[in-house]
């Protein structure tokens, strides 16, 4: 029975429409860089070791590369090579079940309905294709409780809650590098508000013309990834796209369009995407620092955007997909002054 969905067979038409190629080429051929690696050791021991200097050190390194690159790559980031191995393995044996099952069962390992996506239910021509297949789970669904019934649960429960600590703390820098209330985060954003998504991208025949994921910004505060070592995540810095090179002790954190707009545009939310490769299939997993839905935006006057909630961003969002194939996020926010 086939794991992989359907791709050839539902994306048939754009794929042989060559005058659609129009992409090619520039989505492999990119320069790759090495992300700003940032040691957290300096913050995470609460020991005498560390001084107060380099503490200070690291929470500046963090907030020049949240404005300077939406980007960074931490090490020594407390969430241990056991979990992350065991949370791996987890993954590979979820995806590896048939499609149809993955697809089609109502509650396949417990999952909420609609949790498992593939390709791009709306795209109208190539280029808003994602050649990946995910599962995007609502943390309020893996309680505690259902945790004790799978090993899968259990492991995303333990997952989730080790990198939502970790979440908590950069937020809290972040903000307090803004000279904000540094509690927001902790009041707001509830293990059980954040998103898990398990991506897979199988290998793609035309890779030079498919995404894995289509360039978007993340419509959190913050992202915590965990990629393996086939590479694929591509960034937009200074207006180019960039490679991003695996570093197998790192895991990437990005701002999402949340913060960027909570910091009236001091940490940037950037555009990324995932390109796709003929031979080998890839895994990541991302943890969406989400706030409630009734949670509002807001910055001090004067501010480029008007408050808004999260629920409606995310209705905005989902709109803008259903209408255009694509989101258009944050833009529609602004206040033109
Ligand atoms: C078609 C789309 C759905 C998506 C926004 C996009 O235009 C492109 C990527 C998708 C993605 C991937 C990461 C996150 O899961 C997400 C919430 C996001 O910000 O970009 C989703 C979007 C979505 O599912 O609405
Ligand atoms: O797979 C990756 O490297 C990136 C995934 C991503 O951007 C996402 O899930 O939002
Ligand atoms: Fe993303």
């Amino acid at each position: 029975m086939a794991t992989d969905p359907p791709f050839h067979q539902a994306y048939k038409s754009l794929i042989e429409d060559t005058s659609n190629n129009i992409f090619g080429k520039k989505l492999v051929l990119v320069e790759e860089c090495e992300l700003p690696l940032i040691d957290l050791s300096r913050i995470l021991h609460n020991d005498n070791v560390v001084d107060e200097s380099e503490r200070e050190e690291c929470k500046e390194e963090i907030a020049r590369a949240s404005q300077q690159w939406g980007f960074f790559q931490v090490t020594n980031h407390g969430i241990s090579k056991d979990l992350l191995e065991k949370m791996r393995e987890e993954q590979v044996k979820v995806f590896k079940q048939p499609f149809d099952k993955k697809s089609k069962e109502d509650k396949f390992m417990n999952f909420p309905a609609g949790s498992y996506r593939w390709g791009t239910p709306t795209a109208t021509c190539l280029n808003q294709l994602s050649w990946s297949e995910a599962f995007h789970i609502p943390m309020a669904d893996i309680s505690a409780s259902a945790a004790a019934f799978t090993t899968l649960s259990s492991t995303l429960e333990q997952f989730a809650t080790t990198v939502a600590g970790l979440a908590r703390k950069l937020t809290a820098i972040l903000a307090e590098k803004l000279g904000r209330e540094s509690t927001f985060f902790q009041e707001n954003c509830l293990p059980s508000t954040c998103y898990l998504r398990m991506n897979r991208y199988p290998p793609c025949p035309v890779p030079s013309a498919i995404h894995g994921l289509m360039p978007h910004t993340d419509s959190d505060f913050l992202t915590i990834l965990h990629q393996d070592e086939v590479g694929g995540l591509q960034l937009v810095k200074d207006g180019k796209w960039i490679a991003v090179k695996p570093n197998p002790e790192a895991l990437i954190v990005n701002i999402g369009d949340l913060f960027q707009a909570w910091s009236n545009d001091v940490y940037k939310s950037v555009e990324h995407r995932v390109v796709t490769n003929p031979s080998t299939e890839r895994f990541s997993i991302a943890y969406f620092f989400c706030p409630s839905y009734d949670t509002v935006i807001q910055n001090s006057e004067p501010s480029n955007y008007r408050k808004f909630s999260f629920r409606e961003f995310r209705l905005q969002v989902q709109e803008d997909v259903q209408k255009y194939g694509h989101k258009v996020g944050l833009p529609r926010f602004l206040i033109s002054h």
